[in-house]
C-alpha cells in the first residue's frame, strides 16, 4: 500500500468534519473518494497534504507515518495536489506556471543563482527540458508561451496537472480535476489520467462528482457521506449498493 489512512477523526470546534475513517491505496491505483456535497472529502485531502492535522488516527505513506509533517515537507516526500478551484498565476505564461512549480526543488543554491555558476544554467536547462516534457504528455506544449488565462478551461486545469506533476510526484491528488468540463473534455482528460499514471508511474487519488468520469477511470472508491464512510470497494459494486444510492448516486443509471 502506498497511504494508509487509519481511522481518521478531524473536528473543527463542535463540527466533526470526518469520523473514524480509514481507507488503503495500493500503488499505481486509481481511487476515487466519492459522496455529497460537505460529507469531508476535501477535509481528507487537507490532512494528507498536511494542511490539517487530523484530531485523532494516522496517516502513513510509503510504510512511514506523515501525519502532522509541514505541507512542504509533504510534497518532497512525493504527495502533490491540485485544488478545487483553479491556481494559476494569471499573468504567466504556461511555461513559466510550470517553471515555478520546480523552484523549491531545484538543485542549486541561493547563491549560485545570483553568481550564475555552471550549475545553475546546468539546472536550469535540465528543469526547462521536464516542463516542455510535462507539456508534452498533456498535450498542451503549443500554448508554452501563452498567457494562462487565455486557454480554455479544460487546458487550463491541465497546466494545474503539469505543476503538480513538477513535483514529481509518487502520489497525485486531483481534487474535481473534471469540474467545469465538458463531455468530450472529461473523456480526454480521463484517458490523459491513464497515461499520466502509465508514463510517470504514479497512483493518483481523486476527488469527483461526475460519475461516468469515476466508474470508468477508479478500479476502487470510498464513499463518505456527513463524514463517515458508507462504502469502499470495488466502482462496480458501489453503484449497486443501497445505501450509496440513497445517501449519493439517486438515478446514476441514468448517467
Ligand atoms: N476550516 C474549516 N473550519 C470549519 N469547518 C470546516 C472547515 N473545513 C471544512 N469544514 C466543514 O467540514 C465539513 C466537510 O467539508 P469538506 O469541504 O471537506 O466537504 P467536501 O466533501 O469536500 O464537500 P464539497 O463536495 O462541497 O467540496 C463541512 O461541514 C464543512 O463546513
Amino acid at each position: 500500500m502506498i497511504l494508509e489512512v487509519c481511522n481518521i477523526t478531524k473536528k473543527f470546534g463542535g463540527v466533526t468534519a470526518i469520523k473514524d475513517t480509514s481507507f488503503n491505496v495500493k500503488s499505481k491505483e486509481i481511487y476515487g473518494l466519492i459522496g455529497p456535497n460537505g460529507a469531508g472529502k476535501t477535509t481528507m485531502f487537507n490532512i494528507i497534504t498536511g494542511n490539517y492535522s487530523p484530531t485523532e488516527g494516522m496517516i502513513k505513506f510509503d510504510g512511514k507515518r506523515i501525519d502532522g509533517t509541514k505541507p512542504h515537507k509533504i510534497v518532497h516526500k512525493g504527495i502533490a495536489r491540485t485544488f478545487q478551484n483553479i491556481r494559476l498565476f494569471k499573468s504567466m505564461t504556461v511555461l513559466d506556471n510550470i517553471l515555478i512549480a520546480f523552484d523549491y526543488q531545484a538543485n542549486y543554491t541561493y547563491l549560485e543563482t545570483i553568481l550564475r555558476f555552471p550549475r545553475f544554467f546546468k539546472e536550469e536547462k535540465r528543469i526547462k527540458q521536464k516542463s516542455f516534457e510535462i507539456m508534452e504528455v498533456l498535450g498542451i506544449s503549443k500554448y508554452a508561451n501563452e498567457q494562462a488565462t487565455s486557454l480554455s478551461y479544460g487546458n487550463q486545469r491541465k497546466v494545474e496537472i503539469a505543476r503538480a506533476l513538477a513535483a514529481s510526484p509518487k502520489l497525485l491528488l486531483l481534487d474535481e480535476p473534471a469540474a467545469g468540463m465538458n463531455p468530450n473534455e472529461t473523456q480526454e482528460l480521463a484517458q490523459l489520467l491513464f497515461d499520466i499514471r502509465d508514463k510517470f508511474d504514479i497512483t493518483i487519488l481523486l476527488i469527483e462528482h461526475d460519475m461516468k468520469f469515476v466508474n470508468h477511470l477508479c478500479d476502487r472508491v470510498m464513499v463518505l457521506d456527513y463524514g463517515k464512510t458508507i462504502f469502499e470497494g470495488h466502482i462496480e459494486d458501489a453503484i449497486k449498493d443501497k445505501e450509496v444510492i440513497k445517501a449519493y448516486l439517486g438515478d446514476f443509471k441514468h448517467a
